[in-house]
């Protein structure tokens, strides 16, 4: 243990040791150089120990520097015993070793000093000099004897020493020869072990490549019993390709066959692929004509309920008023049929009527149904506005925001819009964006925009765009994808309203909140694009000054509000009754919601809020007479309307009436013109045939005494007979059969001396002329007069049935009648007339020339015949 005792200047150091046995110390931490080294030993253990009870040696630096120190014979016991000047080197970081090693028995060890010599520059030991400690007088004959002891053994040790010196050299130098041959060995075995591991290495090597040659021989030959296995599987699968082969080519003659109707099939199927295309142009134009047709329909579903509708809805008594003792002032029990009725105070009961009209009881459900169809009307590009007017406190928030729990018309509709955007994704792609704005103190505010507490919120304008198009610039427009965005996007304008505090309502709204969502629609098909915008707007409180007692700003406020709401009330009623003067301008309110409120196609939906409590009754009849002036005037504006068309209906009715009573009459007249002129027939057939019968008989006579009376050719002779009867004289009507196409012609032939003259042969009627094939179709070739006698009697049946044809188309073509409807383009007629006359109806299916062609073809056949010179009237050439 080093201790802070020091030696000298403070160089020498000392360290108390107790240590017993044989042991050494190394002092680790000393400089390079030479120290001083004192031994402090004294016998403690054996008090009475005789010399050579311990002896012991003592080395430094692993030389001996204190041989067989008997310390018994040196102090004897409990004396110490200094042994100093021991002197030891230092080199580097070694250290000093301290050895003590017992002969007989084990030293024990008080103290080491240790301290550097700096006088010593050499290198030498020393052999311990033994001081002697100041004794008491009774040890002073011992210590001589000690004295002499040491001297001697000094001298033998310094002997022993020089000897072993000498032995040290010698065995120093034969160390040095055994070194250079252990040096020469170690480097012919080094030597010899390089070139083993040379060899060594070479062998391995050697080893590696016969290895490796082994494993590419092994891997060859598994590689030949590979390529032989799949030379043979690949023989195999040649032999079955060439079988499919030889199949294929079958099948491909077959094939080749096939091809020829498969081209067929193709072209087919391509024909039906555009028979198909076509089928799906026409339907797509069908389906957008149908869409278009829908939107109409629907438009005048909504127009025929009115552009601008009234609801009226009454809040629930609450549990305030009920506690309270409250009593209701409004009966609701026609309110099925849009009628509720106010109690008076002392005054009689008042009823108002609405297009609906909904009661405490109603929830938001029910009010919705009757709002839910202007959300299709605003995806079909009108504009709608829902309003809800009323008193503070009667639940126009309530109506048109709702709750969490009881969602309003706001939340339903947007709701409404999305879900028929979903069903309509097919066709159409809309694009919706929302703003929210509030007027208050006619100063028009973006809700979207939020605005700090002392910071001045930007004021808005509104500017006309174009015809019924209004623009704020600057609102906010933010586009939204689905519901929970657009909803996001209103509740967060609603947060932003300004709301103050008055006697009537802690909570009041004091501003018009106003949600605007702007519907952008584009339809897949045929690129058609609308806009259209949905207004939802709560409007301030409608309460008048006296009841809420308000006083500056506040009195400002409510002024603001009452006088845009009364604009509003006046531009509603100027809408009603369709005044050529709307006053828009009058207030922000109506500016804003010019577009949207009833003008054009646009539809207004308002929601007259009322309080059913007695204590609010004047409020609500003021909120009921404001709401029915509305709807009064628009409603007599719509009967006044239905009046009208009823009235036009009307009048077409009777017109056509009318026109039905006079062509009735003129049938009537026909038949009975009809029924006479057959009788006048029959007649003039009865008498023609007595005539020719007498004639028959008076040229059978004739014929008996003179002897031929020639016959016309076959192509010339008659072959019907008809009487002129429209000019009254006698004359008779011959059809002739044309050699080449077989069609006839009747002809008006005059007879002279009670024969008949007559005409050259025809030419072929044109394909003009075709169209009369109906009239001579009917003269089928007869037998004439002349034929025999006896034909006579059966041909006057004959000739009776071609006079009627001949009468009936003398119906057709000249009666005046016909000619009227035929001009005027009244086919239905024609067809009853001619159903009328029965057996004529066939005559119906025919397609009558136009006017002016059957002038034309008239023409042509007077210039062909009179080019043939057979005119119509004049005397033929003699018959004989
Ligand atoms: N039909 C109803 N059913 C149940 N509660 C209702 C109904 N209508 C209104 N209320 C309740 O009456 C209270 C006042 O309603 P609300 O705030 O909507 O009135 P308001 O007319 O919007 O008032 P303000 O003019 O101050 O905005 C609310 O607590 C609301 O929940």
């Amino acid at each position: 243990m080093r201790t802070d005792a020091t030696i000298g200047d403070g160089e020498g150091l000392i360290y108390q040791t107790a240590r017993f046995g044989n042991f050494a110390y190394n002092f680790k931490n000393l400089e390079s150089g030479n120290y001083i080294v004192d031994l402090h030993l004294a016998e403690i253990v054996y008090t009475h120990g005789p010399p050579g009870l311990r002896v012991f040696h003592v080395f430094i630096q692993e030389q001996k520097v204190v041989s067989c120190l008997d310390i018994y014979a040196c102090v004897g016991a409990n004396r110490p015993l200094v042994i100093s000047e021991l002197k030891g080197y230092v080199s580097g970081d070694e250290g000093l070793s301290i050895k003590f090693e017992g002969v007989t028995g084990s030293p024990i060890v008080c103290g080491i000093s240790i301290r550097k010599d700096p006088s010593a520059s050499f290198r030498e030991l020393k052999l311990f000099k033994v001081q002697e400690m100041p004794e008491t007088s009774d040890h002073s004959s011992s210590k001589e004897n000690g004295d002499h002891t040491v001297v001697g053994e000094l001298g033998k040790l310094q002997l022993d020493y020089e000897y072993q010196k000498k032995e040290l050299i010698e065995t120093k130098r034969t160390l040095e020869i055994l070194k250079r041959q252990n040096e020469h060995k170690s480097r012919e075995c080094q030597e010899a072990w390089k070139s083993l591991q040379e060899l060594q290495n070479e062998l391995m090597r050697k080893s590696m490549h016969v290895g490796s040659l082994a494993f590419a021989v092994e891997g060859q030959v598994k590689e030949k019993g590979r390529w032989f296995s799949s030379l043979r599987h690949l023989t195999r699968k040649l032999k079955i390709l060439k079988l499919e082969h030889i199949k294929l080519a079958e099948e491909a003659a077959s094939y080749k066959n096939c091809l020829g109707d498969m081209r067929v099939m193709s072209s087919t199927i391509q024909s039906k692929i555009n028979q198909q295309v076509e089928l799906h142009e026409n339907l797509k134009i069908k389906y957008i004509k149908g869409e278009k047709e829908r939107k109409e329909l629907y438009n005048k579903i909504l127009e025929m309920k009115g552009n601008i509708r009234v609801f009226c809805r009454c809040r629930p008594l609450n549990t305030e008023e009920i506690s309270a003792g409250a009593l209701m002032a409004v009966e609701f029990e026609a309110a099925k049929d849009g009628e509720l009725t106010v109690k008076g105070n002392g005054a009689p009961k008042k009823t108002f009527k609405f297009d609906a009209v909904f009661g405490p009881q109603a929830d938001q459900v029910d009010v919705f149904e009757d709002t839910a169809p202007v959300a299709t009307s605003v995806l079909d590009g009108y504009n709608v506005c829902i309003f809800a007017y009323g008193q503070t406190g009667t639940g126009k928030t309530f109506t048109m925001e709702g709750t969490d729990e009881a969602r309003g018309v706001n939340f339903r509709t947007l709701e409404e819009l999305f879900r028929i955007i979903e069903e309509r994704k097919q066709h159409f792609r809309y694009e919706i964006c929302v703003s929210a704005l509030e007027v208050y103190n006619e100063q028009i505010r973006d809700l979207l925009v939020s605005s700090h507490a002392g910071a001045t919120a930007k004021r808005l304008e509104i500017r006309q765009l174009g015809e019924g198009n209004h623009h704020v610039p600057g609102l906010v427009e933010a586009y939204v994808n689905n519901m929970s965005e657009a909803w996001d996007v209103l509740q967060t304008g609603s947060n932003a309203r300004a709301v103050g505090s008055t006697n009537a309502n802690e909570h009041s709204s004091r501003s018009h909140c106003i949600h605007c969502v702007m519907v952008k629609g584009e339809s897949l098909l045929n690129g058609e694009c609308t806009r259209s915008k949905l207004w939802l707007v709560d409007l301030a409180g409608s309460e008048r000054i006296a009841k809420t007692e308000v006083l500056g700003e506040r009195l400002k406020e409510t002024q603001n509000i009452n006088r845009s709401l009364s604009a509003l009330g006046d531009v509603i009623a100027a809408l009603a009754t369709k005044s050529p003067h709307v006053p828009f301008r009058n207030s922000k309110l109506t500016h804003l919601l010019q577009d949207s409120l009833g003008s054009g196609d646009s539809k207004a939906l308002m929601f007259v809020q009322i309080s059913p409590h007695e204590n609010d009754l004047s409020e609500t009849l003021c909120s009921l007479n404001f709401a029915s002036r509305q709807d009064m005037k628009s409603k007599d504006v719509q009967i006044k309307r239905m009046d009208d068309s009823i009235n036009g209906l009307d009048m077409k009715m009777k017109e056509k009436d009318l026109r039905n009573k006079n062509l009735q009459e003129k049938i009537k007249e026909l038949e009975s013109q009809l029924l006479i002129e057959r009788k006048l027939a029959r007649q003039h057939v009865d008498t023609k045939i007595a005539e020719q019968q007498q004639q028959q008989q008076i040229r059978q006579q004739q014929e008996e005494q003179t002897p031929v009376l020639m016959r016309p050719p076959l192509a010339t002779r008659p072959f019907g007979l008809n009487k002129n009867l429209n000019e009254g004289k006698e004359q008779v009507t011959l059809a002739r059969p044309l050699t080449d196409n077989n069609s006839y012609k009747l002809q008006a032939i005059p007879q002279v001396d009670g024969l008949t003259k007559f005409p050259p042969p025809l030419l072929p009627l044109s394909p003009i002329q075709a169209d009369k094939e109906e009239d001579t179709s009917n003269c089928l070739p007869e037998p004439t007069p002349w034929d025999s006698p006896g034909e006579h009697k059966t041909g006057g049946k004959k000739l009776s049935s071609v006079l009627r044809r001949s009468l009936q188309k003398k119906m057709q073509m000249k009666s005046p009648m016909q000619q009227h409807i035929r001009r005027g383009g009244i086919n239905v007629g024609m067809e009853k007339v001619r159903v009328s006359i029965g057996s004529r109806g066939r005559m119906a299916q025919r397609v009558l020339p136009r006017r002016g062609m059957t002038k034309d073809i008239q023409q042509k056949q007077n210039q062909r015949e009179k080019e043939r010179g057979w005119n119509i009237g004049t005397l033929g050439r003699p018959v004989v």
